[in-house]
C-alpha cells in the first residue's frame, strides 16, 4: 500500500459543494485534495444543468426561427443541424472545465484524478485514472459523490440501453422518435427541447399529471404548453415492459388510464428520477450509515454519523439544485470557522427552464392545503403584464400566498409561469427574507416593461 498521505480536507468528488469548499479552504492555506473519477467540478457545468440550458437555448433560438414570420423575418424550414448544437454546448463545457482547473491551480487545492472508496474512518484510497494509487486521510472528510439516473426494475429497460441526461446531451442527431420516461424536471426540459430541435416526442408519466407536486392550476398550464408544443403526454400509465434497443427502435407497453397502450419510438430517455452516489464507497469501513432509499444520513449541520465527515449535495439527500448544494458548501465553511448554520428552515426556489419558465420559491396552494396553513390569495395573468405582450408571449400566472387579514401581510410562497420567471424570484424571495409585507412589493416603483412591473397589478389584487 502506497504511504498514507495527510491532509487537512478531503473531498470525495468534485461537485458543488466540495469544489467550493476546497477552494476556499485551499487560498487560506489549509492542504486540501479533492478526488474526481470523471467531471470536474460535478455534474452542473459538465452533464447536467449547463449543458441542458445550452442546448435548451438552441431550441429556442430554433422555435423562434420557425415563428420568424410572426416578427416580419424570413422563416427557417432548415433541419437543425444537431453536431452543430452539441459543438456549441462542448465548447461552453470546455470552457468551463478550463475555469475550474485554474480555479484549483489558484487556490493550492489538488484535484486528484481517480476512484475514490474509503477504507477505513476517514482514510480514503484512489485508484487513480493515469494507473497506480494513492491513499489519503483527511483530518475532515466531506462526501461529495452526487446522484445518477435512476433505473428501475421494470422488465426491458435496462436492456433497451436507454438514453440518460448524460447520452441525450451528446447526440450528434435529432432523434426522429423520442420517448421519455418520466414527466418531472429532467423530462419536460428535455421534452421540449428536442421537439423544438425536431423529434416527436411522447412523455410517460405514471402520476396523474406531470410534475404532479405543483398546484392544479400550474400542472394544467404546463400540460396545455407541451400539447400546443405538439408532445404527446401520457399520465396515470403504468410501463409494464420494454423491448427493442435506444438508437433503433423501441416498444413500451403501457397500462393504466385505459385501454393498455404500445408506445414505439426510435430513442428512450430516462429521467424518472435519482440514485444516490453512495454504493461501492466503503461507506461501511468508515462508519458512515446510509438512509433507507440510500442517501448519507446527515444531521442539519450535514454531519455523518462519523466524527468529522460529512456529506453534501445530492448524496447527502439535499433538495437537488446547484443552488442547494452551494448553500451545503456555505453551511460547512462556516460551521468550520466556529459558526452554527443548518440546513433546517432554509428557502429552496427551484425555476424549471421550460419556455417560458416556472418558477417558485415557498408554498404552494397545495403545501398551505397539506399543512393547514390559510393564506390569501393574489393571482395575475402573464397577459397583464405589459413586458409579456411586447415578447408575444403572454401565456402563464404569477400568484402568490399571503397570510390571512389580520395575522400579518407576509408572503408565503409565490409562483410564476410566464417570460424570464426565474428572474422574479429573487425580489420575492429578498421580501420573504426580510419578512417584508407584500405592500412592499406593490408600492415600489419597478421599471416599465419590465416582468418585475407585475408585482404592482399582482400584490393590488389582495384586497
Ligand atoms: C439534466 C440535469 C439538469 C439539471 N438542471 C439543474 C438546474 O438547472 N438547476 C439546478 O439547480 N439543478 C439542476 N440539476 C440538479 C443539479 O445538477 C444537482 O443537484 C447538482 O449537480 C448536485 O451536485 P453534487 O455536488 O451533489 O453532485 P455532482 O455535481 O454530481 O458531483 C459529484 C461528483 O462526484 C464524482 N464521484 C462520484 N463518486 C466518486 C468516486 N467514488 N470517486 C471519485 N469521484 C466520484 C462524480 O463523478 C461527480 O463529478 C440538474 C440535474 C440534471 C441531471
Ligand atoms: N431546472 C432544474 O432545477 C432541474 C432540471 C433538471 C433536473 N433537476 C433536478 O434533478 C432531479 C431529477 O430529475 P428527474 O426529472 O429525473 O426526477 P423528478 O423526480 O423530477 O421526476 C421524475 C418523474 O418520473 C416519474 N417516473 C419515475 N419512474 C417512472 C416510470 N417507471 N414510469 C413513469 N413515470 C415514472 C415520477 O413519477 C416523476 O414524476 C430533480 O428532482 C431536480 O431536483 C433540476
Amino acid at each position: 500500500m502506497p504511504a498514507i498521505e495527510e491532509v487537512d480536507l478531503l473531498v470525495l468528488g468534485s461537485g458543488e459543494a466540495g469544489k467550493y469548499l476546497a477552494w476556499t479552504l485551499g487560498s487560506q492555506g489549509q492542504r486540501c485534495a479533492v478526488i474526481e473519477r470523471r467531471y470536474i467540478g460535478g455534474s452542473c457545468p459538465t452533464i447536467a444543468c449547463l449543458p441542458s440550458k445550452n442546448v435548451i437555448h438552441s431550441a429556442k433560438v430554433a422555435s423562434l426561427l420557425r415563428r420568424g414570420a410572426e416578427f416580419g423575418l424570413p422563416t427557417s424550414a432548415q433541419p437543425v443541424d444537431m453536431a452543430a448544437v452539441r459543438d456549441r454546448k462542448r465548447r461552453m463545457v470546455d470552457g468551463l472545465i478550463d475555469m475550474h482547473q485554474q480555479k484549483f491551480a489558484a487556490s493550492g487545492a489538488e484535484l486528484v484524478m481517480g476512484s475514490g472508496k474509503f477504507i477505513t474512518p476517514r482514510t480514503i484510497e484512489v485508484e487513480l485514472n493515469a494507473g497506480g494509487m494513492r491513499t489519503f486521510h483527511g483530518k475532515r472528510v466531506v462526501i461529495c459523490t452526487g446522484s445518477r439516473a435512476r433505473l428501475d426494475e421494470t422488465p426491458g429497460l435496462r436492456e433497451s440501453h436507454p438514453l440518460t441526461h448524460i447520452e441525450a446531451l451528446e447526440l450528434d442527431q435529432v432523434p426522429p422518435q423520442l420517448i421519455i420516461l418520466g414527466g418531472g424536471y429532467i423530462g419536460l426540459e428535455f421534452a421540449q427541447a428536442f421537439r423544438r430541435l425536431g423529434s416527436e416526442v411522447t412523455i410517460i408519466e405514471r402520476n396523474a399529471t406531470v410534475i404532479h407536486r405543483e398546484d392544479e392550476d400550474v400542472t394544467a398550464a404546463v400540460t396545455e404548453l407541451l400539447h400546443d408544443e405538439g408532445i404527446e403526454v401520457l399520465t396515470n400509465a403504468s410501463v409494464e415492459r420494454i423491448s427493442g434497443t435506444s438508437g433503433a427502435q423501441v416498444s413500451i407497453e403501457t397500462s393504466g388510464n385505459g385501454a393498455p397502450r404500445t408506445i414505439v419510438g426510435t430513442h428512450l430517455l430516462v429521467a424518472g428520477g435519482r440514485t444516490p452516489n453512495t454504493d461501492g464507497i466503503g461507506l461501511e469501513l468508515a462508519g458512515v450509515k446510509l438512509e433507507p432509499h440510500g442517501h448519507v444520513r446527515v444531521d442539519e449541520r450535514l454531519q455523518t454519523t462519523a466524527e468529522s465527515v460529512y456529506a453534501v449535495g445530492d448524496c447527502a439527500g439535499s433538495p437537488h439544485f446547484t443552488h442547494v448544494a452551494f448553500d451545503d458548501f456555505r453551511i460547512l465553511r462556516d460551521n468550520f470557522a466556529g459558526g452554527s448554520r443548518v440546513t433546517t428552515g432554509r428557502q429552496v426556489p427551484f425555476c424549471l427552464f421550460l419556455d417560458p419558465e416556472l418558477a417558485r420559491v415557498g408554498l404552494s396552494e397545495r403545501e398551505a392545503r397539506e399543512q393547514g396553513i390559510a393564506y390569501r390569495l393574489a393571482k395575475l395573468p402573464m397577459v397583464a403584464v405589459l413586458r409579456t405582450r411586447t415578447l408575444s408571449e403572454t401565456r402563464g400566472f404569477m400568484k402568490a400566498l399571503i397570510e390571512p387579514q389580520g395575522q400579518g401581510d407576509k408572503i408565503l410562497g409565490f409562483t410564476a409561469f410566464g417570460p424570464d420567471a426565474g428572474e422574479l424570484l429573487p425580489a420575492v424571495q429578498v421580501a420573504m427574507s426580510a419578512g417584508l409585507p407584500y405592500t412592499a412589493l406593490r408600492e415600489a416603483i419597478f421599471t416599465h416593461p419590465t416582468m418585475g412591473e407585475g408585482f404592482g397589478p399582482l400584490f393590488s389584487s389582495i384586497k
